[in-house]
C-alpha cells in the first residue's frame, strides 16, 4: 500500500462525510438553496486565489524544473480551468462571477487556507502537498460519486461541474505521485506531520461544504444569538 493510499483509508470517515453532506447531494440532484450556492462561489473564489499562492510558495521551493514544471501547470490549472464550475454555479444563481469576486472568506474557509500557508511556508514540500491533496482528491471522489448516484444528463443544472471534477483525475495522480515520492524519503516524524495535515485538510473541506450551506458569517451583532 503507497503512502497516499494509506490516507485515503485513514480518512474515509471524512470522505464519506463529504459525499453525504446535504451541499455536495444537492449538486447531485440539481436542486440548491441559492444564498448557499452563492455563499460558496464567494468563498470559493477567494479559496482558490489562496490555492494559487500556496503552488507558488511550493514552487519557490522547488529545486528542479520537473517540480517546478508541476507547480507552473497547476497554478495554470486553478486560474483557467477552474473557473468553469464556477460560472456553472453563477448561472445557476443568475448572478455575474464578477460580482462574486472580492468578498471575504467566511471563518471556516479562512481557517483552511491558513492551514494550507502555515505547511507551505514551516513545513517541508511533503508537508504541503500533504495540505493540498484533499482538494483534488475530494472533488475528484465528488463528481464520480455523484455520476455513479444520479446519472446526469446534459440537461441537469450542474451537469458541467460534476463532469469537470469527475474527469479531473490526472490533477489527483499527479499530486499523489509526488507526495508518494516525498514520503518515501520522509523521517517517522515528518511522515506523522503530513498524516495530521492531510486529515485536517479533510476535515475542513466537509467544514467548507457546511459554511456554505449555512451561510456562516463572522461572529458579530448578526451571527450570535443576543
Ligand atoms: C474548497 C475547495 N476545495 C477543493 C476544490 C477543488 O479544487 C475547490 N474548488 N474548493
Amino acid at each position: 500500500m503507497t503512502f497516499t493510499d494509506e490516507l485515503r483509508k485513514e480518512n474515509d470517515d471524512i470522505y464519506q462525510l463529504i459525499f453525504n453532506h446535504p451541499f455536495v447531494q444537492g449538486i447531485g440532484k440539481g436542486e440548491l438553496p441559492k444564498q448557499a450556492v452563492e455563499h460558496y462561489i464567494k468563498a470559493d473564489f477567494e479559496f482558490l486565489n489562496a490555492f494559487v499562492q500556496v503552488y507558488s510558495i511550493a514552487l519557490s521551493k522547488s529545486t528542479n524544473r520537473e517540480d517546478m514544471a508541476y507547480f507552473h501547470e497547476q497554478i495554470q490549472f486553478t486560474l483557467y480551468d477552474e473557473v468553469q464550475p464556477h460560472l456553472n454555479f453563477s448561472d445557476y444563481i443568475g448572478v455575474r462571477f464578477e460580482d462574486l469576486q472580492g468578498h471575504p472568506l467566511p471563518p471556516s474557509g479562512d481557517h483552511y487556507i491558513k492551514h494550507m500557508l502555515y505547511h507551505a511556508n514551516m513545513g517541508s514540500l511533503g508537508e504541503t502537498l500533504s495540505a493540498l491533496l484533499p482538494c483534488p482528491w475530494t472533488y475528484l471522489e465528488i463528481g464520480q460519486e455523484l455520476i455513479k448516484k444520479y446519472q446526469p444528463t446534459k440537461d441537469h443544472p450542474f451537469y458541467k461541474w460534476i463532469h469537470f471534477y469527475a474527469e479531473s483525475g490526472h490533477e489527483t495522480e499527479q499530486m499523489r505521485k509526488r507526495l508518494d515520492a516525498f514520503a518515501a524519503n520522509a523521517s517517522t516524524e515528518e511522515k506523522l506531520r503530513m498524516k495530521d495535515a492531510f486529515r485536517k485538510s479533510c476535515q475542513l473541506e466537509l467544514a467548507f461544504w457546511e459554511m456554505s450551506y449555512t451561510c456562516e458569517e463572522w461572529p458579530s451583532n448578526k451571527a450570535v444569538t443576543q
